[in-house]
């Protein structure tokens, strides 16, 4: 890992303080690690002192001692304030400073944890900046120093703005150099599905539409929108967490075997199967807003930020279908809210029912469906439902579990923030999305976003969202489960 100065752009806000401090930290511990410099960005009238208080307060809530956090802050982390996230003289000052400081070559990552709507101005920013330092650009020499600009989630907010956004980050930065994060694929049970699969040649053979009935991808969340409003408010969850975890997780659940396990051969892989996906429609789209309830007496209109009348989801469900010869017919739903009943995250593959009905005749009942279900978290691990005779007479049949627990067998993980800032240091893309696949992404939901004929359902605090949600899980009627129809 070379040594480098990190600049995290929106590091007065919710994702620095829950994920990117402690995962820093974490990675300037690993053996070898050149000693940490980072700069936060913000336009909050913080200083050095400020930043340094906030991320001792990030680590000690992830469990970090507060004596060792207090160090590590305060020899790590430099504030730069702009006035805006397009005018950033303050933070290239701030980085040559401390690469003068400390002797460093001039590599950097540039972070944005940033509202989508910020991109495209800190990016131009970016990008000229670097091209007179003579990083990116036109003839680069192979002694300059290496640059690595990391974008969070949701790349864009549609179709049209991803490619605008690909267009102006290629016109400064090649590909190579682009690290678009969707922290779903740094977690280790994501990354175990493609183990699962492939390693695992008894589930492989009845994983297509022979054997399959359907697919449910589930992100059940207990938190809320609560302080995150200037970012959330207007993206909303199909923005946040549809359009790329959960889609990240259909492509996965979907893909074939890639030639190699490397960036270009699981890349090559998830585009091919968004590229089979059929446009989302709004009759099979369900959307849902958080009101009171289950001990909160606030709902989502009621956080400090969001207007009155606001109509951003906090919850959304839609059913996808893929027009390729191993899932033709079975749908997949993607389901997630804010403020469910519990904290739940898993993809169950609903096999189908045996053809024939042998137990009925002989007194009993036919069995239930089998049912696998990879829990990504929390209780990492799969259960996988079958069912036994009853004993005694006649053919009663039972429906039981194998189950496996990783926690079990095997240590903590690392968080997914911690193995995506290493990949990112030592410049490794794998899991990372690519250009295309942010905007195949978003091709498939263009239909329904912002689309005021959708309904809006108020749901309950501490439920499971919209009643409606449910119709999406049932067998969908014929007319939508057999030959493939156009996109309308
Ligand atoms: N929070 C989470 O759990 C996760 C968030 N993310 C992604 O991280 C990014 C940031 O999210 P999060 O930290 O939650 O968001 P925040 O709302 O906390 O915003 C981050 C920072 O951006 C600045 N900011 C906020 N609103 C605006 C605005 N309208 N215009 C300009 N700057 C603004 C603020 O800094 P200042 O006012 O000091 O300039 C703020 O501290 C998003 O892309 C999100 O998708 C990804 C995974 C998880
Ligand atoms: O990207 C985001 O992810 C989190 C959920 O991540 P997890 O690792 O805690 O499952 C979500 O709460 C947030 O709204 C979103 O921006």
């Amino acid at each position: 890992m070379d040594p480098h100065v990190f600049v995290l752009f929106g590091a007065t806000g919710d994702l620095a303080a829950l994920k990117l401090f402690p995962a820093l930290y974490r990675v300037s511990q690993r053996d070898g690690a050149p000693p940490p410099a980072v700069i936060g960005v913000g336009r909050s009238d913080w200083d050095d002192t400020t930043l340094q208080d906030a991320a001792v307060d990030a680590l000690t809530e992830a469990d970090v001692d507060e004596g060792e956090a207090r160090e590590w802050a305060e020899s790590a982390l430099r504030y730069a304030r702009v006035e805006a996230y397009d005018q950033l003289g303050p933070v290239f000052e701030t980085a040559e400073a401390l690469e003068a400081e400390r002797g460093l070559d001039g590599n950097r990552v540039y972070y944005l944890a940033l509202p989508p709507s910020t991109f495209p101005g800190t990016i131009t920013a970016l990008g000229e900046y670097e091209e007179d330092r003579g990083t990116v650009g036109e003839h680069v020499p192979d002694d300059a120093p290496w640059v690595r600009l990391v974008i969070e989630k949701p790349f864009g907010h549609d179709l049209a703005s991803a490619q605008e956004l690909n267009r102006i980050v290629h016109e400064h930065f090649p590909e190579n150099a682009v690290y678009r994060i969707d922290h779903f694929l740094g977690k280790e049970t994501v990354q175990n599905l493609l183990v699962f699969r492939f390693a695992n040649a008894f589930f492989e053979s009845a994983w297509s539409r022979r054997d399959v009935e359907r697919v449910e991808i589930t992100v059940a969340e207990t938190n809320d929108a609560a302080g995150r409003a200037g970012y959330f408010d207007g993206v909303g969850t199909m923005r946040d967490m549809i359009q790329n975890h959960l889609t990240q997780l259909f492509s996965l659940t979907a893909m074939e075997p890639p030639a190699r396990l490397d960036a270009e051969g699981i890349r090559r892989e998830k585009i091919k199967v968004l590229r089979s996906t059929r446009t989302a429609r709004s009759n099979e789209t369900v959307l849902g807003q958080y009101g009171p309830g289950a001990g909160h007496d606030e709902g989502y209109r009621d956080h400090e930020g969001v207007p009155e009348d606001s109509r951003t989801d906090t919850f959304a469900a839609v059913r996808l279908h893929l027009d390729n010869w191993r899932w033709q017919g079975v749908p997949f739903v993607l389901r997630t809210g804010k403020r469910m009943a519990e904290r739940l995250t898993e993809i169950a593959v609903v096999f189908r029912r045996p053809p024939i009905t042998l137990f009925q005749a002989s007194g009993g009942c036919d069995p239930e469906r089998n049912v696998l279900r990879l829990r990504l978290q929390p209780n990492e691990g799969f259960t996988l439902s079958f069912d036994v005779k009853t004993p005694g007479d006649g053919f009663g049949v039972s429906t039981r579990e194998l189950s496996f627990r990783y926690e079990d067998t095997f240590g903590p993980f690392p968080d997914a923030y911690e193995t995506l800032l290493r990949d990112v240091a030592e410049g490794d893309p794998t899991l990372f999305v690519h250009a295309e696949e942010a905007e195949e992404a978003w091709r498939i939901y263009h239909a329904v976003l912002d689309n005021t004929d959708i309904e809006v359902h108020p749901y309950e605090s501490g439920g499971w969202g919209p009643d409606a949600a449910g119709r999406l899980v049932e067998a969908p009627p014929p007319e939508e489960s057999g030959e493939p129809v156009a996109d309308c």
